[in-house]
């Protein structure tokens, strides 16, 4: 029997991730049909680089490709919001990096377009897809430890010396929290749930006004809370712990791409756990490729869900749901509005952290 085609891939943006991504398509044997990149010299790059057929010179090209089923957005983050309506206004299903926009406004719009149009949404949250991310939701939604009543996490690394980088950038959204606490923030959404939560949050600033580091405390009262750490300026073990009324659940770092988790039980006596570890490691690269992030061999594991979900016609994936990417950047808006990251387009669209 003659199975059936796979979604034809195309790559919106030419930079770090787009590489990544669009590698992990090649491993999951997918296909690329077509890059597009603000020049063509860089869209042919990542085209014979990961052997996609065409290379456009401009987004708008890329979304009008006949060829193109799925678009996959990775971009900057101001730019996800314009590219995304860009995309699904052409009629494509989209994957669009994290965060799926500035703020939550910005999201909503995105989303109503999608759902309007009938067309696939996603934050490309590739965390969610990794199999020790699904053994830890296995583990909490099984009980065996309890209630999970507190996580702890952190996520840091040194950013960039170029001060005009993305990262340190207001007119890029950059800072830590949009960046990297995100995966915090998911972390948490994934154990606590969307309901919600009063956010507590302090941060050091840089002097163009974006946050270098950051601490998030979120309780949810009749659940639990989270204490979250990120910086942009040290290096961090990037662990995290979820902690139930019976034991504790460990993933080692890098926690955002869990190759490691060890389940704590505590046989009742104060102070006494067994200890058990399970371990995936990650996936090898195909021969011949290479990547800019580390561990995004992973990102396999997220192109094989959002062509499960396009292959059974589903518009959203239940592993990481629109409503969850509202309830991250809500809590993220919350946080700025306490710490006083605000950014530019904040100031002069609809669009604001309310
Ligand atoms: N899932 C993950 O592990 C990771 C996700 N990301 C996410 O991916 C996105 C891109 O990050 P990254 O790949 O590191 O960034 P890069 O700077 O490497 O690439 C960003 C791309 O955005 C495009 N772009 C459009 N407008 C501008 C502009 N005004 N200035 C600069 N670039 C512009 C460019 O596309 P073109 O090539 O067409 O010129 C550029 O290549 C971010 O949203 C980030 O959060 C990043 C790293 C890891
Ligand atoms: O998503 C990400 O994960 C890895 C980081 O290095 C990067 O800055 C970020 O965008």
């Amino acid at each position: 029997m003659a199975s059936e085609p796979r979604p034809r891939w195309g790559i919106l943006g030419a930079g770090g991730i787009c590489n990544d991504f669009a590698v992990g398509i090649v491993m999951a044997g997918g296909s690329i049909s077509a890059v597009g990149a603000s020049s063509v010299a860089k869209a042919e790059a990542l085209a014979a680089k990961v052997k996609a057929g065409q290379a456009h010179g401009s987004y708008e090209a890329l979304v009008a490709d006949p060829t193109v089923d799925v678009v996959y957005i990775g971009t900057i983050h101001t730019m996800h919001r314009p590219h995304a309506l860009m995309a699904l206004a052409a009629g494509k299903h989209v994957v669009c990096e994290k965060p799926l926009a500035v703020n939550e406004a910005e999201a909503r719009e995105i989303i109503d377009t999608a759902r309007a149009k009938g067309l696939f949404l996603m934050e490309a949250m590739w965390t969610r897809f990794f199999p020790l991310t699904r053994k830890v939701r296995e583990i909490v939604a099984g009980g065996s430890l309890g209630k999970p009543r507190c996580l702890q996490a952190d996520f840091g690394f040194v950013g960039p010396s170029d001060a005009k980088h993305r990262l340190w950038d207001p007119n890029q959204a950059g800072g830590g929290m949009l960046d990297i606490g995100i995966y915090l923030v998911q972390l948490a959404t994934m154990i606590f749930g969307m309901a919600t939560a009063d956010v507590k949050g302090t941060a050091v600033l840089t002097e163009q006004g974006v946050d270098a580091e950051g601490s998030c405390s979120i309780c949810w009262k009749d659940s639990g809370t989270a204490s979250l750490m990120y910086t942009l300026r040290a290096v961090t073990p990037e662990r995290a712990c979820i902690m139930f009324d019976g034991g504790y659940l460990t993933i080692e770092g890098p926690a955002h791409t869990p190759t490691s988790v060890t389940v704590s039980r505590s046989d009742g006596a104060r102070g006494k756990v067994e200890p058990e570890t399970y371990t995936v490691p990650l996936p090898s690269l195909k021969h011949g490729l290479t990547v800019n992030y580390p561990c995004s061999e992973g990102m396999v594991y997220e192109v094989e869900a959002v062509e499960a979900c396009l292959k059974a016609g589903q518009l959203e994936c239940h592993e990481y749901p629109l409503d969850e990417s509202l309830a991250v950047l809500r809590i993220m808006d919350a946080f700025r509005q306490q710490v006083g990251v605000f950014y530019p387009q904040e100031h002069d669209s609809s669009c604001t952290v309310s």
